[in-house]
């Protein structure tokens, strides 16, 4: 199934709660505060990921134009990377879901992510992360819940997993419950880290790490040490998915730099996505 027939059928589903509305921004103000007093150094203002003069709300969220599963690289054994997997259309949903959030203020500045040195904004689905504590269901200082993964990007990452095992058979199956947004500006990179928070069952039995791509192109460097100089390099475009897992689920990997102006000319000049990158990483707590 293609991710675009993936959004389309959501929209069909009288179940499928699409759009999640934040909070007034008041509120989401105090949230926020409350939310990540110890989540991050500095809490910041909402903020906006498309420019203002350009930004339109699409006319229909969730319908989109069929696109297909095109080139895949087979990286490592348990690592693939799906070129252009998610459509336009649909990384248009993405982005317009992530902006309504970065609106009401859900982002921090982050200097420090999963024991790596970064220069993003981030927020969490799913479940909080606390650099004392990990992944948890519920803030450590106030007991205040995330939003919840919305449902079709849920549907969207394990389809892209069953594609995945359909090429690598070692992929074990995964029902992702931690979505980080990472939103990289144009000097944004995230040092080298191992995705090592999960629970010991989730990392032991290898479950996937489901990373898509939206905006400029991310240099990855990726590899089993920590010796820089013996990483692997790829370039992660929009609309690419990153699956990592079985034997390479405890790679390290890096986000070196962000090239500018490579994103696809859809999102920029129609949609207005500012020159930055938007990186999605799922994973099954
Ligand atoms: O931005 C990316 O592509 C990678 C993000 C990542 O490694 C992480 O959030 O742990
Ligand atoms: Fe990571």
């Amino acid at each position: 199934m293609s991710s675009s027939a993936i959004f389309s059928s959501a929209m069909k589903n009288p179940n499928c709660q699409r759009i999640i509305t934040p909070p007034a921004f008041g509120d989401a103000f105090d949230v926020r505060l409350r939310r990540h007093i110890t989540f991050a150094k500095r809490v910041d203002k909402p903020f906006s990921l498309i420019y203002s003069d350009k930004y339109k709300v699409p006319n229909s969220v969730c319908v989109s134009t069929p696109s297909k599963l095109s080139t895949y690289r087979i990286l490592e054994p348990g690592m693939i990377l799906l070129e252009k997997y998610v459509s336009i259309k649909d990384q248009i949903d993405i982005i317009y879901e992530c902006e309504k959030w970065a609106k009401s203020g859900f982002f921090n500045h982050c200097d420090h992510q999963n024991g790596a040195k970064c220069k993003v904004m981030n927020m969490c689905f799913g479940r909080n992360w606390d650099p004392n504590t990990g992944f948890k269901e519920r803030c450590r200082s106030d007991g205040s819940e995330p939003p919840p993964i919305p449902y079709e990007l849920v549907t969207l990452v394990k389809t892209a997993v069953q594609d995945a095992q359909a090429i690598l058979n070692e992929l074990p199956s995964m029902h992702p419950d931690i979505c980080s947004v990472n939103y990289y500006p144009a000097n944004g990179f995230l040092h080298l880290h191992q995705d090592n928070d999960e629970s010991s069952d989730s990392l032991r039995r290898g479950l996937p790490v489901v990373s898509i791509s939206i905006g400029e192109c991310a240099t990855f460097l990726y590899g089993d040490t920590r010796i820089n100089k013996k990483l692997k390099r790829i370039f992660l475009y929009s609309g690419d998915v990153l699956i990592f897992g079985g034997k390479s689920r405890l790679i390290y990997h890096r986000v070196k730099q962000i090239a500018q102006y490579t994103s696809p000319v859809q999102l920029v000049t129609e949609f207005g996505l500012r020159n930055d990158r938007l990186s999605l990483t799922f994973r099954q707590f």
